[in-house]
């Protein structure tokens, strides 16, 4: 691999993100190239993925570079210098969609194969699945998590607060949760003492062995296993709906399919097999030989029956809609497409969920499009229990005030896959009675669960070294920002109590005086946090994967409206670093309103934040002066950007994402030309300041004018670039001046 000291390496992703990189980049680029520093594009999206797995199946042409096993290789640089946009996390849906276009664009990439039928078509399964949910995130991610939101990003919120619904003492809203048979009521977990070799076996009832898994561990890792149980996980589903429908509150589902990508599709599939029982009852041969995958979501029902006989389609339909008869009112991701939250997997995903829920009062859209009280069902109790305290939390104080609230920053161990990041190769659905076991070389038996047909077992990984570091990174970012930083580790889970041996280990190794450190449970860690909070007091929550995920949109979307503005580094257990755009998503929404009216309202804010973040560590690391200065005015360009809230609006005809790149553009060039530091670099800069300043109406106007009519991208998972750029880069003015530099 050559890697250059002077690269970023920008990725290119999906959706919203993409389509702003084309209208960002080039204005970056502008500004780099001045100090020698090159941006260099890898691409990570879906499609290209897809791609780059199948390149037997392509022309020559068509052949694309592997740019994630590229970017994995490069995180074990100490040069590496990587910003990270977000990326789809596939559900089988969405992968299917993406294959379907490459090949409508004349891409010979293989169907994906559901259900197998031979050792050719197990191997293409293979090579899919490897695609498929967080495939991204824990390669890239070779370090821990340090997200916040950086004090002008608090102050610009402080100033614009975005609406928040209000919070009824009368509310009816509540999260649910297993209260037994879920992995936090069978959770077990062992720290090994030396490194050695594990088996995950399935005992049957006859006593025969499968060793289903064999694992090598490190010195000190931590391993955990867990068991949900099938018929215990349906009956709570039917409990919760039978609650529903009696309480006349409305039904809803939150679990996170993509990043634990096998167990929660299952989850999912059960909740879609119990809401529509009925229809599954009725058709389910019919359903088997047509292939429906429940774990995809009702939506699969509507897909494989396309092809049936319209009667037949008809009368499947009409059940389905007895099945609401009988159901309690289901939360709606589009009422008007009648899209329900059980359409996909990928439609409503717990971290971006649950706080969008909150932040609206508690409630979600009926299937009458109107907000509604909704009991919130997640099955895991392990994290549920944490949205019920900010519920009730909210009922009794209202909601949080943007305007005063305090900040709660992360620090999240997920380094070397880390916990569930790891968990995917070590997920299994039961076939059979018996037991699952944890055998070491000697056979002893370290962990065990007796588990039945349907159960869900899985098992966790986390490597001394993460929780080392991530020790670390609490203690450095509790000193640097002087204030308490908790962690939350529970008393009642296996898994952290192993962590917590840890912790207090690792603390003796850090100069700790002064420093305002806990370890809290759960419920009492938000609790603190929240009171803190709503006297503008500012608290660190250090945390295990899951939480990290969930809390940096739950805060955000509470003190900022979106997890899109927080500054989110990962630095590199090898000196390297990967700055990540914000806590959020790809937003698929956003692509929806360029499509029908030309208007992108996805803020680039995250990638501002950790453009300026990549140039520090490029201007300290290869010691280059003009990267630094770069830094410093990028940054003072996005404080006067949020200053003026010239951030992009949520209204076609508004300022979108272009027209906050133009200002920024702009901000930053006078920035440059002001500074005194370089006079080389203020005078290349200076024509284009004021050019910008000069013709800012104009290029304003030329780019609201494209605005109100439907954009074509020739693709949605791979749209035509060349078609993209002309929809991103609309305004002629703005383009050349740009090309004048
Ligand atoms: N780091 C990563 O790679 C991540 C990837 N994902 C992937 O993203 C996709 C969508 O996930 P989803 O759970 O819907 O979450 P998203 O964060 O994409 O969307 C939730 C909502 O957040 C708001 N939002 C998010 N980012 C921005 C932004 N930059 N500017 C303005 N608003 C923003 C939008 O709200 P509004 O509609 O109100 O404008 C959006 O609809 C999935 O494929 C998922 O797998 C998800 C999380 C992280
Ligand atoms: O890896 C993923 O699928 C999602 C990651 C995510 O949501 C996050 O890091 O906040
Ligand atoms: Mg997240």
């Amino acid at each position: 691999m050559t890697t250059n000291k002077n690269t970023i390496y920008y990725t290119l992703t999906d959706e919203a993100p993409s389509l702003a990189t084309c209208s960002l980049l080039p204005i970056v680029r502008t500004f780099t190239k001045a100090a020698d520093i090159d941006v260099k594009i890898t691409d990570i999206s879906l499609a290209g993925r897809v791609l780059s797995a199948f390149p037997e199946n392509l022309t020559e042409a068509q052949r694309v570079e592997d740019g994630l096993a590229f970017l994995g290789q490069l995180t074990q640089d100490p040069d590496a210098n990587i910003i990270k946009l977000p990326n789809i996390s596939a559900s089988i849906p969405q992968l299917k969609a993406c294959i379907k276009e490459l090949q409508a664009q004349g891409y010979q990439v293989p169907d994906y194969p559901e259900a197998p039928a031979n050792a050719d078509e197990e191997a293409i399964k293979a090579r899919y699945s490897k695609i498929l949910g967080s495939a991204v995130n824990p390669v890239l991610r070779e370090g821990n998590s340090d997200r916040r939101a950086p004090p002008a990003v608090k102050a610009y919120a402080r100033k614009f607060p975005h609406s928040m619904g209000k919070w009824s003492k009368a509310s009816r809203s509540h999260a649910d949760y297993m209260r037994d048979g879920d992995f936090f009521s069978s959770e077990q977990s062992i720290t090994v003492a030396e490194p050695t070799q594990v088996r995950i076996e399935f005992l049957d009832q006859n006593g025969q062995v499968e060793v289903k898994k064999e694992l090598g561990l490190e010195k000190g890792e931590i391993l955990d296993s867990m068991r949900m149980s099938c018929n215990a996980l349906r009956a709570f589903f039917e409990e919760t709906l039978q609650d529903a429908k009696e309480s006349g509150v409305m039904w809803s589902l939150h679990v996170k399919a993509t990043m634990m990508k096998v167990s929660h599709p299952i989850v999912f599939g059960h909740a879609v097999t119990v809401f529509y029982k009925d229809l599954f009852e009725k058709h389910g041969e019919l359903f088997k030989e047509l292939g429906v995958n429940p774990n995809n979501g009702i939506g699969s029902v509507y897909d494989k029956i396309a092809s049936l006989p319209r009667s037949k389609r008809e009368e499947i339909e009409e059940d389905i809609h007895a099945c609401y008869e009988n159901r309690p009112e289901l939360a709606m991701v589009d009422s008007v497409k009648k899209i329900t939250n059980l359409h996909v997997p990928s439609d409503v995903i717990v971290d971006a969920s649950m706080p969008a829920m909150i932040r609206n009062g508690g409630q979600m859209w009926g299937p009458d499009g109107k907000p509604k009280d909704t009991k919130a069902v997640m099955p895991e109790s392990t994290y549920a229990r944490i949205y019920q305290e900010m519920i009730n939390f909210c009922k009794t104080n209202g909601a949080f005030d943007p305007t005063t609230m305090g900040t709660v920053p992360n620090v999240g161990l997920m380094a070397k896959k880390a916990e569930e990041y790891g968990s995917h190769d070590k997920t299994f659905e039961i076939q059979a009675p018996g037991i699952m076991r944890v055998v070491d070389a000697q056979g002893t038996v370290l962990m065990q669960h007796d588990v039945e047909v349907g159960d869900i077992w899985r098992a966790c990984q986390t490597k001394d070294e993460a929780v080392r570091d991530w020790v670390k990174l609490a203690v450095n970012r509790a000193r640097l920002s002087a204030t308490p930083a908790i962690f939350w580790l529970d008393a009642e889970r296996a898994h952290d109590m192993q962590l917590k041996n840890k912790v207090e280990h690792y603390l003796q190794e850090h100069d700790t005086q002064g420093l305002d450190l806990h370890i809290m449970s759960y419920n009492e860690a938000i609790r603190f946090s929240m009171e803190r909070m709503i006297r503008g007091l500012d608290t660190i929550s250090v945390t295990g994967n899951v939480l990290r995920d969930y809390l940096t949109d739950l805060f955000p979307i509470m003190e900022l409206g979106t997890s899109a503005k927080m500054l989110s580094i990962v630095p590199m257990l090898n000196g390297g670093g990967m700055y990540e755009t914000g806590a959020g998503g790809s937003a698929p929404k956003h692509v929806q309103q360029v499509e029908e009216e030309n208007h992108l309202r996805w803020d680039s804010l995250g990638e501002f934040l950790a453009l300026a973040v990549s140039l520090e560590d490029m201007g300290r690391k290869q010691n280059n002066q003009r990267a630094s200065i770069l830094a410093k005015t990028l940054d003072a360009a996005t404080g006067r950007l949020l200053e003026n809230n010239k951030s992009p609006s949520r209204k076609t005809g508004e300022l979108d994402n272009r027209g906050s790149h133009f200002y920024l553009g702009m901000y930053w060039a006078q920035e440059v030309a002001q500074q005194q530091e370089d006079p080389t670099l203020a005078a290349q800069f200076a024509d284009l300041a004021k050019t910008l300043a000069e013709n800012e109406a104009q290029i304003v106007a030329e780019l609201a004018a494209c605005q109100g009519k439907p954009a074509e991208l020739d693709g949605y998972y791979h749209a035509n670039r060349d078609t993209v750029k002309k929809v991103m880069r609309p305004s002629a003015t703005l383009n050349t001046a740009l090309a004048s530099v």
